[in-house]
């Protein structure tokens, strides 16, 4: 059997992939070309992670498909329901790289309060003219810890950067439209732990009250943090999305960064992807990653084995 990662796959998945008798294709192949080459070559397993889309048009060209599979954790560039009522089978990597995406929003936050993305652009080349004038422009970093981190999602990523953010010493508070409460457990290296409750709130009364505040939501049909949000949010509020292009209107946000309202933003994912606007990609008070909260070894290793035992599984 044959099995097509067309946006890449661990060595890990690879390996356990060919031990359970299967041969990985990993060629590239263009958007428009995938459902002539899975036909050509008899694929019956594609993996994508976001790159690829796989709708209705390369699901009626490939009756022989039998598993379409997503490294990671949102399905938007899949079309599920359509796929699994022609039997096939649609898995993904739900709790794999949860941990790597949490840290990735640390990272933003981190960068936001001590501006690391703008002095890293600003630091001077050719002797130490302009030092001092960076040190002044930078000297009104502010801390993380005591401050209060709003989570719009309290989910598998939203948790696990909870626990990062109570470890800090930062208060929680959270919003979800599933999960009522939840018990976060945050562990230390002696053995001890601490478990704190977080009991799900309104949207409204979290955007009053967080100093920052990070998304962790599937894709939406709408914005979640448009301009009515961003005007009841506390002013030199700091915003992170980790989660999907489209779950924050950029044009309003833009315009809060520049009014001030908004002090800092960080974003892993756009409303235009792959190619974000120039006001956001330009703008000063923007810490820029290009959708990599997964993209670390671990979580690459864990989506590719996991991808493998589930299409061994289903397969054999
Ligand atoms: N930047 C990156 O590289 C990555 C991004 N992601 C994104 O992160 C998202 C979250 O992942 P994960 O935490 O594992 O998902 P989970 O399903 O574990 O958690 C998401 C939670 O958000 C809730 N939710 C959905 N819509 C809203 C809303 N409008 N307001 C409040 N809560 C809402 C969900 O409830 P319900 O069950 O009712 O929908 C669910 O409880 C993924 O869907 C993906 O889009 C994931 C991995 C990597
Ligand atoms: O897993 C996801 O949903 C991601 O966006 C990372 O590819």
């Amino acid at each position: 059997m044959k099995v097509l990662a067309n946006d890449g796959i661990s060595k890990s998945g690879i390996l356990a992939l060919e031990k359970g008798g299967f041969e990985v294709i990993t060629t590239k192949v263009a958007q428009e070309q995938v459902a002539n080459f899975v036909n050509e070559n008899n694929v019956d397993v594609v993996l994508v992670r976001s790159a690829t889309k796989v709708r209705k048009d390369i699901i009626d060209a490939c009756p022989g498909l039998k598993i379409i599979g997503r490294g990671g954790v949102g399905m938007d560039n899949i079309d599920v329901d359509y796929a699994k009522s022609k039997g096939i089978h649609v898995i993904n990597t739900p709790a794999s790289s949860s941990e790597s995406v949490a840290e990735l929003v640390f990272g933003h936050l981190f960068s936001g309060v001590r501006f690391l993305h703008d002095s890293n652009r600003n630091m001077p080349l050719e002797g130490d003219s302009n030092f001092d004038g960076l040190k002044k422009a930078y000297a009104n970093g502010v801390e993380l810890r005591g401050k209060t981190l709003g989570i719009v999602g309290i989910g598998r990523i939203g948790q696990a950067t909870a626990k990062m953010a109570l470890g800090l010493g930062m208060k929680v508070i959270a919003a979800d439209s599933f999960i009522p409460s939840v018990d976060i457990k945050v562990e230390f290296f002696d053995g001890q732990s601490i478990t704190t409750t977080i009991v799900s709130q309104s949207l409204e009364s979290l955007f009053k009250e967080a100093d920052f505040i990070t998304l962790h939501v599937p894709a939406q049909d709408g914005y979640i943090i448009g301009e009515k949000e961003l005007a009841i949010m506390k002013d030199g509020v700091g915003i992170v999305n980790c989660a999907r292009g489209g779950v924050i209107d950029e044009v309003a946000l833009v315009k809060a960064l520049d009014s001030g309202k908004v002090a800092f933003a960080g974003l892993d994912v756009f409303e235009s992807e792959p190619k974000p606007e120039m006001a956001i990609l330009m703008h000063t008070k923007i810490s820029l990653t290009p959708h990599i909260g997964a993209a670390t070894g671990e979580a690459q290793d864990r989506i590719g084995t996991e991808l493998a035992s589930q299409i061994i599984t289903l397969l054999s």
